[in-house]
């Protein structure tokens, strides 16, 4: 299976003894050590001399920026400190790269932003500051900005920077679930299991993440499954006030819990609430591809009512013979099984001829990945999306 491509917080902290660092990165990781414990500060203050300096650099950030105002800077630190390792690196910040198109970011506005960096860090991290610290930093910089802005050049050449995407239906499931399907401007090339980011036209440059719910389909279009979230400007946006007609905007496509038809082995899936959109593309990219495996899906909902999509998977699993569908409530009286999906599962199996699949809130992909990897599932053949891009999710 390919190495998912990483986020942020799929790449674990860089131990800070490494014996096999480089000059550069001792330096960067001591200065990082040193601002951990004023991160805010040092968030808002990095913010401040950005706009301070270059007004002009504003209009490229939401209003309102408490909800996402240092994803910036929080996935800059995080390509920093692991510089030393390349080979993984390269993939989440050529995707960082190509993701900020959308924005209207161009390469340009790099010196801006790590004129910022290296003065919100020198003021922080002001003990182990000094000549040597601000050069590894100019270099780790000049590096991490360089696979962006050759990233996003690349993709420049055949794709736009975001695609405006119609809504032509808006099917509210339960009270704070909608299915949303917009057609695209332009074709939309994506993999089943992949997600998009998504801006609607009341909350300008604030982005969320929603998985396409459906393989590539012939006619284009692309659906989703949104929940209204308390305090959620997007989500409650295109649950409650989205009607055909509207337009959205798409970023690229990104994530990489994709099939790996490379193998014969059967596919687990967990799909937690409206974590089972990305689920049934998986299960419709298995139909498509001829030669069938088994496929086993746990659907978790917090009560009957909750299970929205269950006909709809009830449906593909009556036309596949490989397919096998459980719900699973964890409250209340059930139509299916009771209880989390983790203990769901370990009463199933045996499951070392299967890749997992996971998709739902942060928790219960935690629970879930112990619960699997007791079950005897090595961690390399589990993918799901990273916390953060979940945590990026909500909203
Ligand atoms: N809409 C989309 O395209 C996608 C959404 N997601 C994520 O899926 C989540 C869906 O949220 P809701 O529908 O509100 O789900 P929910 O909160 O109603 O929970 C869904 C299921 O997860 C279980 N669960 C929750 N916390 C758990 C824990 N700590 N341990 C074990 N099981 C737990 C629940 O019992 C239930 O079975 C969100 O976090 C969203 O970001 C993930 C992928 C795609």
């Amino acid at each position: 299976m390919a190495p998912a491509a990483p986020s942020a917080s799929a790449v674990p902290s860089a131990p800070a003894d490494d014996p096999n660092a480089s000059p550069d990165a001792i330096l960067v990781r001591r200065t990082l050590a040193e601002i951990a414990p004023v991160s805010d500060q040092v968030t808002s203050y990095f913010y401040s001399l950005l706009f301070v300096r270059h007004p002009d650099l504003r209009g490229l950030f939401p209003v309102a920026m408490d909800a996402q105002r240092d994803r910036l800077l929080k996935a800059l630190l995080t390509a920093a400190e692991h510089m030393d390792s390349p080979a993984v690196l390269t993939g989440y910040l050529r995707q960082l790269g190509r993701g900020h198109r959308k924005y209207g970011t161009q390469a340009t506005h790099y010196p801006a932003v790590g004129e910022a960096l290296l003065g919100a860090l020198s003021r922080y991290a002001s003990s182990s500051w000094d000549d040597e610290t601000e050069g590894a930093w100019v270099r780790t910089y000049t590096t991490i900005s360089q696979i962006m802005i050759d990233a996003a050049a690349e993709n420049e050449l055949h794709a736009p920077a975001w695609w405006q995407a119609e809504v032509v239906s808006h099917d509210l499931r339960t009270s704070d679930i909608a299915v949303v399907t917009v057609r695209p401007d332009q074709p939309y090339p994506f993999v089943a299991g992949q997600y998009t980011s998504l801006e609607t036209p009341w909350w300008p440059r604030v982005w969320r993440h929603y998985s396409f719910a459906s393989a590539p389909r012939p006619d284009g279009l692309l659906s989703f499954h949104v929940k209204a979230v308390p305090a959620g400007w997007v989500s409650n946006a295109l649950v409650h006030h989205a009607r055909p007609g509207d337009v959205l905007r798409l970023g690229p496509p990104a994530g990489s819990m994709t099939v790996d038809h490379s193998t014969d082995n059967g596919l687990l899936c967990l799909g937690g609430g409206t974590g089972i959109a990305p689920i049934k593309a998986l299960v419709e990219d298995v139909a498509e591809h001829g030669h069938r495996r088994p496929v086993q899906v746990f659907y978790g909902a917090r009560h009957d009512e909750d299970l929205y999509d269950i006909e709809t998977m009830l449906q593909l699993q009556s036309v596949h013979p490989w397919l096998a569908v459980r719900p699973v409530v964890a409250e209340g009286p059930s139509q299916g099984l009771t209880g989390q999906l983790p203990e769901a599962v370990r009463e199933y199996g045996p499951w070392h001829e299967y890749d997992a699949y996971l998709s739902g809130p942060p928790g219960m992909i935690r629970s879930s990945l112990d619960a699997l990897k007791g079950a005897g599932i090595p961690l390399e053949r589990i993918r799901h999306d990273s916390l953060e891009e979940l945590v990026g999710a909500i909203g």
